[in-house]
């Protein structure tokens, strides 16, 4: 691992570079490919989404980027340092600076925590300690993400999924992070509360000049919330570019068929279509796991 700055990725301003990424598990004796050889860029005060079918890898990226794993090969540029490989000692500075959303807000917070301890967490990353500042931190934090000063006191299991997601975003901004990566961030809301959330995080991005990696295998929020997309399949990129264009007019036969896949009024309403599931695998690079119909 170097500890080297990429001058190209700072002068492009990028926050976050993927070189080449790869990530295999181990699996018994053996190993699984899960994303191959993947790059992308993620410009600073940007939002880029990463968007597949279930089992594709997108989660994978994000553990690797939050590097909750170590990728097998490939480079993590974050502001032009490659955190890929980089020692636990060394990555602690450097924590603050990325942070992640979840998907599930119920599984997500510590069911005993206050919605205060829960937000003051990360604080300790940015060196505040002192109990009168952590409090003062965590309800300037509850009120940027529009929850009540009454908030404070109560604990997950008396807030709604929506409201949890908002506490999940307060906790995930308290280290006044560069990057947020939002995995599926928005999927386990009903869809206004997804709207509310989406433009929640909007709001905080016009702020705060944040930069967001959103992951979802949902085209509507994909479309609603970033400028550049990536398309996946079977731990490969098979497309890249500004969201519209792909989404509008996609190159890629895999891409073409997510959409229909989208569009499909079937789909939209939770039924799997045999034939929606053949048709993605049709088109989807070789190797790697086959679509199963409850990923569509
Ligand atoms: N710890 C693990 N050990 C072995 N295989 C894994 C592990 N975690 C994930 N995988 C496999 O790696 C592939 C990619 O998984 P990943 O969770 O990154 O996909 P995803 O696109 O995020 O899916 P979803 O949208 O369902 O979360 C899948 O085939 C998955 O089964």
């Amino acid at each position: 691992m170097s500890s080297q700055v990429d001058t190209s990725a700072v002068a492009q301003d990028l926050v976050l570079s993927v070189r080449n990424l790869t990530v295999d598990y181990a699996v018994h004796r053996s190993s699984f490919r899960a994303v191959d050889d993947v790059s992308f860029d993620v410009p600073r005060g940007s939002t880029v989404a990463i968007v597949g079918e279930s089992g594709c890898g997108k989660s994978t990226i994000a553990k690797a980027i939050v590097r909750l794993l170590t990728p097998t090969s490939g480079e993590i540029l974050l502001n032009g340092q490659d955190i890929a490989r980089m020692p636990a000692r060394q990555l602690r500075p450097l924590r603050s600076k990325v942070q992640m959303v979840f998907q599930d807000p119920y599984g997500s917070l510590d069911p005993h925590l206050t919605a205060e301890d829960i937000v003051a967490e990360p604080l300790t990353l940015r060196g505040i300690r002192s109990g009168k500042e952590r409090r003062a931190e965590a309800a300037k934090l509850i009120d940027q993400v529009g929850l009540p000063s009454s908030a404070l006191g109560r604990r997950p299991a008396e807030f709604s999924g929506g409201q949890r997601q908002r506490i999940g975003i307060a906790r995930a901004l308290a280290s006044k992070p560069e990057l947020l990566v939002c995995d599926e961030a928005t999927s386990a809301l009903d869809v206004s509360v997804q709207a509310q959330v989406l433009d929640l995080l909007a709001d905080i991005q016009r702020d705060r000049g944040l930069t967001y990696l959103m992951i979802s295998h949902n085209l509507g929020v994909v479309r609603e919330s970033s400028s550049h997309v990536v398309v996946m399949s079977k731990g490969k990129i098979v497309e890249q570019g500004p969201t519209e264009q792909v989404l509008t007019r996609p190159r890629d036969p895999y891409t073409r068929a997510l959409r229909a896949a989208a569009l499909d009024p079937l789909t939209m309403t939770g039924r799997k279509p045999r034939e929606l599931v053949s048709r993605l695998n049709k088109v989807a690079p070789q190797g790697g796991p086959v679509l199963m119909e409850e990923a569509v």
